[in-house]
């Protein structure tokens, strides 16, 4: 299998989507693993199999109609698998094994046939105290943008799931890269004032613009830096609410299709009538609420 990601919005050609199917117990709240999962469980509204399964089949159709190979991981029972963009990472050519937290430690075994396809060659793997996980790495050509937390920080929170060693190593592997970290506010309790991965505060789309909140940012010069990357004028700010509801954690299949959640007006609108863009929606609702959307949900293996 040829992998092949230079950013996030080319014409998708092959991706994984995560599992919906035997996702467990819901987890007692003390064993919650990130901030939006914790509100869920804490306000009795942790989402029904049903529903994530009936999401997850419209995500897929989207994906099926626009000719996208869609690869599944394999089933382990009682166990979540809905986010598999956290498990590894494609960068170029090559797959990056994620070091991810213990809680989801073996939802990379469900991979094996996927990492297998791929072939050794192609595959990096990280040594064990370089944490990462996918969401905090965003390809944008010769940028790659990566969320992480420092300091002593680090082992305080579950949300922090990036560590400076990771990036290091990264830098290491991708010399040629302009490598920028950015620090991330972390809350593990309140889903309004911390940010679980990179992709829950920023996101590309099209060509050269982005969707960004700027408080999820530690430092307010990292949200500049962006800003000046993506110009302004191509940079979609969205409110404390709706970065809750996930509005960031959109998916792009082509620079002018995105998928996204239809309750995301607002947005979707902006999208459609400022940015001519096509954008697909779907109910995701209840996927929200453990953590993650739709790119959240993917593993890109090759864009055109
Ligand atoms: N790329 C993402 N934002 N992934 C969301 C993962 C959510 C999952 N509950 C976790 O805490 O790991």
């Amino acid at each position: 299998m040829k992998l092949n990601i230079k950013n996030e919005t080319g014409r998708l050609k092959s991706v994984v989507l995560g599992l919906p199917n035997s996702m467990g117990p819901v987890h007692a709240l003390e064993h919650s693993y990130d901030a939006k999962s914790y509100h869920s469980i804490q306000n009795g509204i942790y989402p029904r199999e049903e529903d994530i399964i009936m999401e997850m089949s419209e995500f897929e159709k989207v994906l099926l109609k626009h000719d996208v190979e869609v690869f599944r991981p394999h089933l382990i029972h009682d166990y979540n698998q809905v986010f598999a963009r956290d498990v590894a990472f494609v960068i170029d050519d090559k797959m990056i094994i994620s070091n991810i937290i213990q809680d989801r430690y073996n939802e990379q075994d469900a991979y094996r046939k996927i990492f297998a396809r791929v072939g050794w060659k192609n595959i990096i793997n990280l040594p064990d105290s370089a944490h990462i996980e996918g969401g905090d790495v965003i390809i944008w050509n010769d940028f790659l943008f990566v969320g992480t937390c420092f300091s002593e920080d680090y082992r305080n929170y579950k949300t922090a799931r990036t560590n400076e060693y990771a990036i290091e190593i990264l830098k290491e592997y991708f010399p040629k890269k302009r490598i920028i970290d950015l620090e991330l506010t972390k809350n593990d309790f309140d889903a309004f004032s911390g940010i679980l991965h990179l992709d829950c505060t920023f996101n590309p789309v099209g060509k050269d613009k982005c969707i960004i909140y700027k408080d999820g940012f530690v430092d307010e010069s990292d949200y500049r830096l962006l800003l000046d990357i993506f110009g302004e004028e191509n940079c979609f700010h969205v409110t404390k609410e709706e970065m809750f509801e996930m509005n960031p954690n959109i998916f792009s299949i082509a620079p002018d299709i995105v998928v996204s959640d239809g309750s995301f007006t607002r947005m979707n609108e902006h999208l459609r009538n400022e940015w001519g863009m096509t954008v697909e929606e779907i109910p995701y609702r209840e996927i929200a609420k453990m953590g993650g959307l739709l790119r959240c949900s993917t593993l890109p293996l090759a864009r055109e």
